[in-house]
């Protein structure tokens, strides 16, 4: 059901109990956040009557907008009312009766401290309420660059209230901050679905990402703790903040110090991020004291997020004790706690040390553990005796699930429950339910334990594991386009299976024989083989190009091309849109893309190809039915395309001067294929053409 009653600044409404909020708040979306990026201030105040908002900025932020007009549009009883305003310094809309009696925003002395007064109480715009109405909700969001700013006005920061029935309840308020610093937070009670926030960011075209605050000891080894944590969150694509409690010194050794931060400067890490960001999630690993979980508790009441992952982290995998005896209790914060992630160890010091040893062991302590508050639990039975599969159990107050994954053999082990609790979190953060969650998790660990089995990275007997083995192929495209120098046009070799096949030559022959007479790029084109074997070959043929320092790319095959981790693909005008291969393989990979006219070849370049293949240029029996575009139409492609081009098509030692001759910059070079693999001596061949290539 949608009880949508929309405000007269209908920025939000209620939907089934919930804060809902409208794209459409066009005086906010098309002037503010337009031109303020989103970075203005706002606050709500409100009386019985009304409801307050108004917005600004202090001149630095404002000025670049000088030549703005902000109009705003609003409703003041039954009257519809609009106000430009164009001046700079303030961006203001409202009446310019200034309004009292408020209970919240504005506060007497931040309007005389901003040396502002009349401004902004002339800002102030009465937002009548429907009052008739059952129920009305009102959003303004959270700008964080003035909050923080030294000259900002540094006002409440309101995110939604609802209005319902004459008066203000707080079922439904997210957040009702006061001015930094006075740490008056107000009402919090019941999440949000979707935050105020979230909503103007969308409906302003600005995004947010999915958040979680890890909140946790740093591991120098970079294996376990905060920097495992930052790692998992990447590696699921959700943001990832941080608050250090300690600082270990740490290898794949053991641990060797810990340095625990004083507690009030915990506090002041989980404020500065609370106070500022929109987090969806927070996870806690080590708190090395008693103190600490308080404060962290307290702040958590203060800032209520989406969940709060608990990994009661206690004992490091080397056995060295992270946390003190007097937190292993740490149930003030397992009542916080949406899921905790105890492993045996760790379960067990939460029960008073009861040995844990079957499996109806764990779901005891399952059971136990969701008895001191915590609303999930997940044992993780790695270390189960005699067992080959690697056990836990999932209970969720009513249900138990035991998830089985295979134990994976490996020294890179340090770090899995940090990973683990911080991959569940992320889920979490990006709306994933619970158990599902818990199962991404796993899987998640599985895999980067399977990838990194023999990754061996210091000389302990706990090895860390890659959280970013699935962005491997992408991050080396991250590397510079080293490996393409339109100059490696020149002589540009493509294979042919069936011309290998009939002069009894394998295709690491062939391209090794290429290379050896001075090809400058080697394309793979394989239209015969099954994809294995195409696999195959190009895994080879890479092995090849690489050590001889020349490029090889696949025609066509873009899944070969990543397979292989090729320098590059060649696609026709019918293969896979070129800016969707660009997408798939990143700005470290070449492209190059068939052209007949200038239009593919505007399109090649907007699209971020590398180069572009033109032809055919003469008749060919290798590309029967490829019409041929003759000098000229090459003459007219190279002359129209902003990229380097190579000809293709019939090109040999008998024309290739006449190619060659055209003498339009872009031409770099030839494309061939049967002049050099139609023939009995691949080098001498290429060699033959090249020496047209190079001597003027
Ligand atoms: C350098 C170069 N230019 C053009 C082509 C032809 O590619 P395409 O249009 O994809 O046709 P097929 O090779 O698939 O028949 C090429 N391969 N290389
Ligand atoms: C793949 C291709 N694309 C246009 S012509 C052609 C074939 C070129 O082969 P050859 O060099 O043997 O004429």
């Amino acid at each position: 059901m949608n009880d949508s009653i929309p405000l007269a600044y209908s920025s939000c409404w209620s939907q089934n109990g919930r804060l809902r909020c409208s794209k459409g708040v066009p005086w906010m979306k098309d002037t503010y956040l337009r031109w303020l990026g989103g970075r203005g201030m706002d606050c709500i105040g409100w009386n019985d009557q009304e409801v307050v908002f108004m917005w600004g900025g202090p001149p630095e932020l404002v000025e670049p907008f000088g030549a703005m007009e902000m109009t705003g549009l609003g409703r003041v009883g039954s009257k519809e009312v609009s106000r430009t305003d164009s001046k700079v310094g303030q961006a203001w809309f409202g009446l310019d009766k200034p309004e009292s009696g408020l209970k919240s925003g504005l506060e007497p002395d931040l309007i005389e401290k901003s040396g502002s007064k009349s401004r902004l109480n002339s800002g102030l715009s009465p937002i009548h309420s429907e009052t008739h109405a059952d129920r009305v909700t009102v959003a303004a969001f959270n700008p964080s660059l003035f909050f923080n700013h030294p000259h900002s006005f540094s006002f409440p920061v309101t995110i939604g209230l609802t209005y319902a029935k004459n008066r203000f309840e707080r079922s439904e308020v997210l957040l009702v901050r006061q001015k930094r610093n006075r740490d008056r937070v107000r009402s919090l009670s019941g999440m949000l679905e979707e935050s105020a926030y979230a909503a103007v960011t969308q409906g302003s075209g600005l995004r947010r990402l999915a958040h979680v605050l890890t909140v946790a000891g740093s591991d120098s080894g970079g294996g376990a703790g905060i920097q495992a944590d930052i790692k998992a969150c990447a590696a699921a694509c959700v943001y990832c903040s941080s608050v250090i409690t300690s600082v270990t010194a740490q290898n794949t050794i053991g641990v060797q110090g810990v340095y625990s931060l004083a507690e009030n400067f915990v506090a002041e890490q989980l404020r500065s991020v609370l106070s500022d960001m929109q987090v969806d999630v927070i996870k806690t690993g080590m708190l090395p004291s008693p103190g600490m979980i308080t404060v962290l508790c307290q702040i958590i009441k203060e800032f209520p997020v989406r969940a709060v992952v608990v990994d009661p982290v206690m004992v490091s995998t080397s056995g060295d004790v992270l946390s003190g005896p007097s937190t292993l209790s740490g149930k003030e914060l397992l009542p916080l706690a949406d899921v905790v992630t105890p492993n045996l160890k760790e379960a067990s010091a939460l029960l008073g040390g009861i040995s844990l040893d079957t499996v109806g062991d764990m779901r005891f302590a399952a059971k136990s553990i969701h008895a001191f508050g915590a609303r999930n639990v997940l044992v993780k039975g790695g270390d189960l005796p005699g067992s080959s599969d690697a056990i836990d159990i999932f209970f969720d107050g009513e249900q138990f699930h035991e998830l089985c994954g295979p134990r994976i053999m490996t020294r890179n082990t340090h770090g899995t429950g940090c990973t683990l609790a911080s991959y569940i979190a992320a889920e979490l953060a990006k709306g994933t339910p619970m158990l599902q969650s818990v199962q991404a998790a796993k899987s998640f660990v599985k895999s980067a334990l399977l990838y990194s089995k023999d990754l061996m990275i210091g000389n302990g007997p706990q090895g860390p594991f890659d959280h970013l083995f699935m962005l491997k192929n992408q991050l080396n495209n991250y590397a510079p386009k080293w490996s393409f120098n339109a100059n490696s046009l020149l002589l540009y070799a493509v294979t042919d299976s069936r011309m290998n096949k009939k002069w009894a030559r394998s295709i690491t022959e062939a391209v090794k024989a290429s290379i050896e007479g001075g090809a400058t790029i080697i394309q793979l084109r394989e239209k015969e083989v099954e994809t294995s074997e195409f696999v195959k070959e190009a895994v080879d043929c890479m092995a090849i190009c690489r050590s001889h320092h020349v490029p090889l790319l696949i025609n066509d095959r873009i899944d070969v091309a990543l397979a292989c981790d090729a320098d590059g693909v060649h696609i026709g005008q019918s293969d896979m849109p070129a800016e969707l291969a660009r997408k798939i393989l990143g700005p470290g990979k070449i492209i190059g893309v068939s052209c007949k006219t200038p239009a593919q070849a505007m399109k090649a370049w907007a699209d971020g190809a590398d180069y572009i293949g033109c032809g055919g240029v003469f008749p060919t029996n290798t590309k029967q039915s490829n019409p041929t575009i003759g000098l000229k139409g090459l003459e007219t492609v190279c002359l129209a395309s902003k990229l380097p081009v190579v000809a293709i098509g019939g090109i040999g030692a008998g024309n290739v001067q006449s190619v060659m001759e055209l003498g339009v910059p872009n031409l770099k070079g030839v494309a061939v294929v049967s002049a050099l693999f139609d023939q009995e001596s691949v080098t001498t061949e290429t060699r033959r053409l090249k020496s047209f290539l190079t001597v003027r």
